[in-house]
């Protein structure tokens, strides 16, 4: 029996650190895609992951497995629980052991959360799981909690926490109460890979749509607007983990000045969710919206870069897009990575082309993203 699951990235819409530390934020679904397959193998004795962005393939036999973590008690508890550091000790063990490439180390707490997710969900069970995304990795668009989501919803969708109708064709969605299961143990597979995550992100990609989100909850944001976002990826590599720790740092050392940021940034938030869930009475309406919202995002920009999130490679993208007039500001972690830019409704083709071209002289990549679409999904495989 086969399966495979697919998460979506996001976009943080306004929001991103401040949700660190219980503030609001407003996100998004985006429709590209990790996807995971997951194959269980009677005719081997091993676990074997292909992470294929990333050019990296590991196999472990069960029998290693279990000798590395059996003093730690496992088979570990199947209801969503913290990987311990003295587990990530033990995990790094089956990690170094298959010579992980030096140059590629800052990839290793992925390969770390798909062991500690598979062994707490399937437990020595051999399998072969393949996983491929159409998100950059490590760019602001969530590629880690989609990439935890869909980790999570393939093993619980083979495992007996769950019981799914297996003879359904196409992709399916989890019930409500199925979806929370996968939610929580993509939280801690985030946390292996942030640190200190807010959850937004593994929320938003197994959700989908629009939410907002504060202090672990989440509330699902109704989009009665038209948005259209230019997603440019300045290619400039970034480490969420690190940028959230420096954000946190600096917040020890300027408490009060931090805490007024930090509220400015929840009140851009509040706004984008109320304008964003009105209904346009006419064009006029819209248009007012949409620079209202540019106004938000440019705010917003100016507040990540006061608490040390900008790059030298995001405000060339804001000064490039202000001369065609339009609001940018980064996604996710910042510190390079992806930057959105809103398209208003009334943008013509021809200014979008020679931002586009202009900004791809600089060696950035631009996109555009289907903003909204369904969360988390899977689908069965009968024919193996
Ligand atoms: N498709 C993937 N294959 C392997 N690892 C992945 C994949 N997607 C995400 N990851 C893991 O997530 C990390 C990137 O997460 P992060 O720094 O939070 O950036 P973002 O979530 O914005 O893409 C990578 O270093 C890797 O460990
Ligand atoms: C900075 C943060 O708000 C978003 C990080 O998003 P990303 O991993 O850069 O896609 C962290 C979080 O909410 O956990
Ligand atoms: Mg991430």
């Amino acid at each position: 029996m086969e399966v495979t699951a697919r998460a979506p990235g996001k976009i943080i819409l306004a929001g991103e650190h401040a949700v660190v530390h219980g503030y609001t934020a407003v996100a998004s679904s985006i429709d590209l895609y990790t996807v995971v397959s997951l194959r269980l193998r009677s005719d081997e004795d091993t676990v074997k992951l292909k992470l294929n962005d990333i050019g990296l393939d590991f196999s472990w036999s069960v029998g290693r497995i279990k000798e590395v973590l059996s003093h730690l008690g496992s088979p570990f508890s199947s209801t969503p629980t913290s990987c311990s550091l003295e587990t990530i000790k033990s995990l790094a063990t089956l990690v170094d052991e298959q010579s992980f490439p030096e140059t590629k180390i800052g990839l290793a707490s992925g390969v770390y959360a798909f062991l500690w997710l598979y062994t707490s969900i399937l437990g020595f069970k051999p399998a072969t799981v393949t996983v491929s995304s159409e998100l950059p990795v490590g760019a602001g668009l969530g590629s880690s909690a989609a990439y935890c989501v869909s980790l999570s919803a393939a093993l619980l969708a083979l495992s007996d926490s769950v019981k799914l109708d297996v003879s359904q064709k196409g992709w399916s969605t989890f019930k409500e109460t199925e979806a929370e299961l996968v939610n929580k143990w993509a939280f801690e597979g985030e946390k292996i890979i942030h640190g200190r995550p807010s959850g937004v992100d593994n929320s938003v990609s197994t959700f989908g749509n629009v939410i907002k989100f504060k202090s672990g909850v989440m509330t699902r944001v109704d989009s009665n607007m038209p948005l259209k976002m230019l997603i440019t990826n300045t290619k400039v590599g970034r480490d969420t983990k690190a940028l959230v720790a420096n954000v946190s740092a600096r917040k020890s050392r300027h408490p009060d000045a931090m805490c007024s940021v930090l509220n400015a940034i929840e009140a851009i938030s509040d706004e984008w969710s109320t304008i964003i869930q009105s209904h346009a009475v006419d064009d006029l309406y819209l248009s007012a919206n949409e620079e209202k919202l540019g106004e938000l995002m440019e705010m917003n920009q100016g507040l990540l870069l006061s608490i040390g999130v900008s790059h030298a490679s995001i405000e060339n993208v804001l000064q490039t897009s202000m001369k065609y007039k339009l609001a940018s500001k980064l996604t996710g972690a910042g510190g390079g990575g992806c930057v959105l830019t809103l398209l208003p409704t009334h943008i013509s083709g021809e200014v979008i082309d020679k931002l586009v071209e202009e900004l791809g002289s600089f060696g950035f990549q631009c996109f555009s993203a289907g903003i909204g679409g369904k969360g988390v999904q899977i689908s069965f495989d009968h024919s193996s």
